[in-house]
């Protein structure tokens, strides 16, 4: 029998962040509702629809209360006036944003971009052009994103919840023995260096990423206590060398760019490392017979969405560019859900 004591961090994820999921959750009033109810331990329907000064019908109220509940993300005692409304232990780990393991980032990106994007994916695939909110989107999703504070933001903390489980699997499941230093080339927030110098006390840990990102991923490593072990480098990984180390490590990059860039990346990681180092590309690994990851197919189409010639791939496909490039072979390991690390021997 299933052990269902412990919070189950695929989970959430497929339902969070499959973009297939209801717009119910992404709606559950933009996740605060989880933090809510974690302060309150339970509600009536009557004191949310105070909260939040619902004007819709009770009966609407309890649909889409009941809604969360048919999706395992609440838990309720009695029905409709009599019910008290309360967090599954999934949603308590997991969407309060008061809570360490916090994922609920990538779900809030969701409601306010990508959801909107997804309804314009007839003329995507109509016209080849992505369909991000910005008139005239540059070459490069980045430039644009980043020149205002809070999407930079937003865009990080859903960097961070989308891998959160990924990390954490990656962190207890690769051997790290024969590894002191890694290098995360796109860091963002620095999360994978924070999990990888937390569980690996003999790693010392360095996250490059845009000049942009920096004191994000400063304040995030200062929070857990790790800058004897983590740092920031910041540069642009297609003008600058990556920081040398003797694995690094590109989480959700590879699938932002048209395979002449993926492979410039694939050469760059592999001029930073020594003889014996390790690339790693964490992503959604597309099935090589292309019929099961769905995710994995989905996330190559959102890439299109949002930066025109971006894709995901396979292993084989991985494979070939990692050999071209010089590598002496590959393997691979799954992660949470659809992800898997791809991992290219020097
Ligand atoms: N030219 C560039 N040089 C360095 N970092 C970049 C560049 N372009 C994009 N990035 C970063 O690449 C990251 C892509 S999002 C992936 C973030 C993280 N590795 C994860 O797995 O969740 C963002 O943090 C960007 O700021």
């Amino acid at each position: 029998m299933k052990d269902h004591s412990q919070p189950e961090p695929g989970h959430i994820m497929q339902i969070g962040t499959g973009f297939w999921a209801s717009k119910t959750l992404l709606t559950a009033v933009n996740l605060d509702l989880f933090t809510h109810l974690a302060v309150h331990r339970s509600m009536s329907a009557a004191e949310i629809k105070k909260t939040y000064n619902f004007q819709c019908t009770d009966r609407h109220l309890y649909d889409f209360l009941d809604a969360l509940v048919a999706l395992n993300l609440l838990e309720k005692e009695g029905n409709l006036t009599s019910a008290l409304y309360f967090n599954t232990k999934d949603t308590d780990a997991f969407l309060d944003m008061n809570k360490k393991a916090y994922i609920g980032g990538i779900l809030k990106m969701m409601n306010n971009r990508l959801y909107s994007n997804w309804g314009n994916l007839q003329e995507a695939l109509s016209t080849g052009n992505s369909q991000i909110e910005f008139n005239n989107p540059s070459e490069n999703l980045f430039d644009d994103l980043y020149k205002d504070e809070s999407r930079l933001k937003e865009f990080i903390d859903a960097m961070s919840g989308a891998q959160m489980g990924n990390f954490m699997a990656f962190t207890n499941t690769f051997d790290f023995t024969r590894y002191n230093t890694l290098t995360d080339a796109g860091g963002s927030s620095g999360l994978l260096s924070i999990m990888v110098a937390t569980h690996q006390p003999h790693m010392k840990c360095t996250s490059f990423d845009l000049p942009e990102v920096e004191s994000i991923a400063k304040s995030t490593i200062d929070k857990f206590n790790l800058t004897d072990r983590v740092s920031v480098a910041s540069g642009n990984f297609f003008n600058d060398p990556i920081p040398a180390a003797d694995i690094v490590v590109m989480g959700n990059i590879l699938h932002d760019w048209d395979e002449e860039n993926k492979q410039k990346l694939i050469k760059k990681a592999y001029e930073a490392l020594p003889k014996e180092g390790v690339f790693v590309a964490i992503e959604n690994l597309i099935d090589n017979d292309r019929r099961k990851n769905s995710f994995g197919l989905l996330m190559s189409l959102n890439m299109l969405l949002e930066t025109k010639t971006g894709f995901d791939y396979t292993f084989n496909d991985f494979e070939g560019w990692i050999l071209d490039v010089g590598f002496k072979n590959a393997s691979f390991i799954p992660l949470a859900g659809p992800a898997s690390a791809a991992i290219a021997y020097k």
